[in-house]
């Protein structure tokens, strides 16, 4: 039987603004209040997917989350009609309102962790949304992406679905952003590596001192336990917390991984050489762990590039391409750099670059913009098909943006009423364009 690993993108929602909502992601904090682009943005995002199903791969879509979210708001005592909640809200807790207003769903590899099917003891594709509980704007997003991807992946033979971790900070999960599976082919069974920030239970385990550790290594730990994984077949490794200091809020910014391939950088991780050592041991196959060194990429230029945050690819012909943003072609160092990664002898032997700086300049780059999922043809084929890439739906899903998304927001725009009925007629009719149903509590 085929395996492929397919990438489900997030579609930018109507509301992408930069709010500088993220402590510890310095995009986030740099660009705050600068002008927003959501078309241009959803445009991006769509080209990057687009470019990918042409390469051959299988490529699908994620809906957005209902922005701005009134529930959260009421639940937190704002009242009246839906124009007097959000009057209110600007006037009495704007930072309250902004951390409503994100569209940061749009980052799906911190929609869920995602262990397939050659992993899991029953033989299924298992699916945990991250609960992300150390941002108050991601940590309503868990039920709504519960939501989608039960609509997206709506077939219980193949796939099954958990609820989200306990949503306290010893359980801080950011999904897929912080794990990465390795293994020689999709379809056998790999090792699956959980990147952790802090141990919760330990308060003598080091952790960083300026910038939160978003994910814990209990939560890894509780994922991996519900997705039935063998403990032979997991390693849990702490990311160096010097670097979380310096920028580094997820794994995907300092390492990114594909079939047997590990490209990361030599201040990533504590304890790399025993923790490699187990991944050889568990992988029972050949591993390339293509390290960068400080001194040919700063962990400054790799946070400002996005150089790990890129997208390893396998292509149809067996080779494997970087997929990276444009960001890396503009830093001198990074760009010399993957222009020689190429010449290596590693697998990789491409790098292609796209424009997602709409995304970039809130902390999200290609890597952040996609949720892998390794299956097997007949769970390809079990995944809700309206959801697949392909040059209709491209066509349709640029006239939707077209015609619903604005090409201008600023932070005090989210306060406009106006923003409400267009985000929700958006969103109903992508619902309609995917066919998933009433995902969104507006449509409940
Ligand atoms: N995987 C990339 C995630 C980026 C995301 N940025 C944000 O939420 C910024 C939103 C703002 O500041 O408006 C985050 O930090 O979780």
């Amino acid at each position: 039987m085929k395996h492929f690993e397919a990438n489900f993108d997030g579609l930018v929602g109507p509301t992408h603004n930069y709010a500088g909502l993220s402590f510890g992601n310095v995009a986030s904090l740099s660009n705050a209040a600068l002008t927003s682009n959501p078309k241009a943005a959803a445009k991006q995002g769509l080209q990057k997917a687009k470019a990918l199903a042409d390469l051959g791969m299988v490529q699908g879509v994620l809906a957005p989350q209902e922005r701005p979210d009134l529930y959260t708001l009421r639940r937190i005592g704002f009242s009246g009609s839906d124009a007097e909640v959000l009057q209110k809200a600007a006037q009495q807790a704007p930072a309250l309102l902004n951390a409503c207003c994100s569209a940061s769903s749009m980052w799906t590899a911190n929609a869920a962790t995602v262990s397939p099917s050659a992993d899991t003891r029953d033989g299924k594709v298992h699916f945990t949304p991250a609960n992300l509980v150390d941002k108050l704007h991601r940590s309503i997003e868990p039920i709504t992406t519960g939501n989608i991807l039960q609509a997206t992946f709506n077939n219980d033979r193949h796939f099954k679905h958990h609820q989200h971790l306990p949503e306290h900070t010893s359980f801080g999960d950011e999904g897929a952003a912080n794990h990465t599976r390795l293994c020689s082919e999709y379809g056998h069974a790999g090792v699956e590596l959980f990147v952790y920030g802090q141990e919760a239970t330990n308060p003598s385990a080091v952790k960083p001192t300026k910038y939160p550790a978003r994910q814990t290594l209990e939560a890894s730990q509780a994922v991996a336990r519900l997705h039935q994984l063998e403990d032979e077949s997991c390693v849990f490794m702490q990311q160096n917390p010097d670097v979380i200091d310096q920028g580094v809020f997820h794994n995907d910014v300092i390492s990114v991984g594909n079939q047997n391939v590990l490209f990361y950088h030599e201040q990533a991780f504590l304890n790399t050489d025993t923790k490699f050592d187990e991944i050889r041991r568990k992988m029972n196959a050949d591993m390339h762990f293509v390290k960068v060194a400080t001194s040919q990429v700063s962990i400054d230029d790799a946070v400002r590039s996005y150089l790990f945050n890129t997208q390893i690819i396998t292509l149809p012909s067996g080779e494997m391409a970087i997929i990276a943003p444009t960001n890396c072609q503009e830093n001198p160092a990074v760009f010399a750099y993957l222009n020689e990664l190429v010449t290596l002898g590693t697998p990789i032997k491409q790098v292609r670059y796209y424009d997602v700086k709409q995304s970039m300049q809130n902390g999200g780059g290609p890597a952040c913009l996609r949720l892998r999922v390794a299956m097997n043809e007949q769970e390809v084929a079990a995944v809700n098909q309206n959801t697949i890439m392909n040059d209709a739906l491209f066509t349709r899903l640029n006239t939707w943006v077209d015609k619903h998304y604005r090409d201008q927001l600023t932070v005090s725009d989210l306060a406009d009423p106006q923003l409400i009925i267009e985000s929700r007629t958006a969103l109903d009719e992508l619902t309609q364009i995917l066919k998933l149903g009433s995902v969104y509590q507006f449509q409940r």
